[in-house]
């Protein structure tokens, strides 16, 4: 079935969909983590610029003014070990997940691929909905596997797109 063909499905009891998902969602922890995981990897915006208003000085002791345009980074702050430990360059669902089992929050300071500050995104928790709604409706319907020689090239630009997409085998899930 095609993605239309699912979103259709989903849109037909839309609001009974969204509600119970919305429930749902704050339990899909591992897919959580998974989607934040990707995004310290891999961050939808690669990076952000900020100007003080007035004359300042960085805790690092850098001098700046107006006129200085700092640009953050967030594909690199994602993989520094000095924020992420030995292990920023794997793939570890699990370093967001809390002993007790929640979500482990860290300072947008850290991870700053929503940004920081007074215009930080006022979409992150919509998202994560939508991110959620369709990674679960596609799990839930098919089988997913990496085509292993197809690694993704990254096209750099402000947006982190991927050259050649990503290629994947999918098969339909059966559904007993
Ligand atoms: C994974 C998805 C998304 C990422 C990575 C993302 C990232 C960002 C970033 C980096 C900023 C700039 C923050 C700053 O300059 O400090 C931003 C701003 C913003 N985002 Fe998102 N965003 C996402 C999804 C969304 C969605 C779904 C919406 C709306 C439904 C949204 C609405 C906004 C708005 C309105 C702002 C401007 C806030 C302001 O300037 O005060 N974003 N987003």
């Amino acid at each position: 079935m095609e993605l239309d063909a699912i979103m259709i499905q989903v849109n037909n009891n839309y609001d009974k969909f969204l509600s119970n998902f919305i429930e749902l969602s704050g339990q899909l922890i591992y897919l959580h983590a998974t989607l934040c995981e990707s995004l310290r990897l891999y961050p939808g915006l690669v990076y952000n610029h900020k100007s003080p208003t007035e004359p300042d000085i960085l805790p690092s002791g850098h001098e700046v003014n107006p006129n200085t345009e700092i640009i953050i980074n967030m594909y690199v702050m994602g993989r520094m070990k000095s924020i992420w430990g030995e292990n920023c360059n794997e793939f570890k669902p699990e370093r967001w997940i809390t002993e007790g089992g929640t979500i482990k929050l860290e300072p947008s300071y850290k991870f700053s691929v929503f940004g920081s500050g007074p215009r930080y995104c006022l979409g992150k928790q919509m998202a994560f909905t939508q991110m959620k709604i369709i990674a679960a409706v596609i799990i839930h319907h098919y089988n997913i596997e990496t085509v292993q020689e197809n690694y993704p090239v990254l096209d750099l630009s402000i947006l982190l797109r991927m050259k050649n997409g990503f290629k994947v085998k999918i098969g339909r899930r059966s559904q007993n």
